[in-house]
């Protein structure tokens, strides 16, 4: 296969930020995978614009103390959660909630808060479900999704989060079109000690998922994650291409790949929702990957995701490193987002 190398991991942990496009700074290595307490923070964190408006906003319905149940608080609460993107919907459902609890009652904002709480936990609920490995010969993970939605950072993530559970990765580069695609992952190869198989620009991508598959056979590694290229469901000559890095994949592992995560950018909003859900059936996705939950008050977006797409949320992420990632969690999700107004977990 001409034009593809494989790089097992050498020693060499670069300290600048690989995900930092344009600006080559020094940057702190943040550990892969901490305790549990560790990344919870982090999601408070990340999710303090979404947290705000839940628990700012609603408190500042409250002008006395106390107040009373009716139309018109109804009203008010219902436009609050809507602007956090869940959607008109489940909006609606919680507001009908506490209308059927407190109509006509005067109310503290903590029981406003909790049942706001408790209803959303239970819209956003699943099974924590992390990646199933294969019974044998190496899991392939393949990581698709429209431009910039976060799927080299999230591969890197991934691929750090692994390796601290003592799984041996490799990553093949599959983003042939974007050589800075094929840079930033060799450059997190490097950081995390991890293999990458990598080839020039414009070298078929199902060639380096080939390699990439083949490599971690002979080298009895457990899991291949593959990268490729942004693309839109209406490219179909695109979407065809993912359909041979299947094809190619399964050649040499007869069940993979094992699984297809669509990463998705929280930030998109409700439209780019509905739009990656004809794109998830075409690339016959396995899970989501939501990115960039920290960067805009649309935490509630995880709703609509639940709703719209019969597929788990596997992955989240609330930032640039590979600390900010973990599992799913709807539960995690929840206290992170009330814990400073209902108190400990
Ligand atoms: N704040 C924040 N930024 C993120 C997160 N995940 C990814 N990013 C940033 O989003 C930008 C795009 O990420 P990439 O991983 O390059 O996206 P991609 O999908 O591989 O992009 P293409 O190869 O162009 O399709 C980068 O600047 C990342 O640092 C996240 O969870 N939070």
């Amino acid at each position: 296969m001409p034009g593809t190398e494989v790089f097992p991991h050498e020693e060499t942990m670069g300290l600048f930020n690989p995900f930092k496009k344009s600006e080559e700074k020094p940057a702190e290595p943040a550990p892969a995978a901490e305790q549990p307490q560790g990344f919870f923070s982090r999601l408070k964190s990340g999710l303090v614009k979404t947290s705000r408006v839940l628990n700012t906003d609603i408190r500042d319905l409250f002008k006395q103390e106390g107040r009373l149940v009716d139309d018109e608080f109804l009203t008010e609460l219902y436009a609050i959660l809507v602007r956090t993107d869940m959607g008109a919907g489940p909006a609606g459902k919680i507001r009908d909630q506490i209308k059927s609890e407190y109509r006509g009652r005067v109310v503290h904002l903590g029981e406003v808060l909790q049942t706001v709480k408790d209803e959303l936990v239970a819209l956003m609920q699943q099974p924590e479900t992390p990646i199933v490995f294969a019974e044998s010969g190496p899991t392939v993970v393949m990581v698709v999704g429209v431009n910039g939605s976060g799927k080299t950072t999230s591969i890197a993530k991934l691929a750090g989060h692994l390796k601290a559970e003592g799984k041996s990765v490799v990553l093949g580069a599959g983003d042939t079109f974007r050589a800075a695609a094929v840079e930033q992952l060799s450059i997190w190869a490097d950081r995390l000690g991890v293999d990458i198989v990598k080839a020039e620009q414009g070298t078929d991508p199902a060639s380096v998922a080939f390699k990439a598959v083949d490599f971690a056979v002979q080298n009895n590694k457990d899991i291949v994650i593959l990268d490729t290229a942004g693309r839109l469901q209406t490219q179909k000559n695109l979407m065809n291409e993912l359909d041979k890095i299947r094809r190619v994949a399964g050649k040499k592992v007869p069940e993979a790949p094992h699984e297809v995560l669509l990463v998705l950018d929280a930030t998109a909003g409700q439209n780019g929702i509905s739009q990656a859900q004809g794109f998830s059936e075409a690339a016959q996705c396995t899970g989501i990957i939501l990115t960039k939950l920290d960067g805009s008050a649309k935490g509630g977006v995880v709703v609509p995701i639940r709703q719209t797409f019969n597929l788990p949320v596997k992955y989240i992420g609330v930032g640039e490193t590979p600390a900010d990632f973990a599992l799913f969690n709807a539960e995690q999700f929840g206290d992170a987002l009330f814990e400073d107004a209902l108190g400990g977990r």
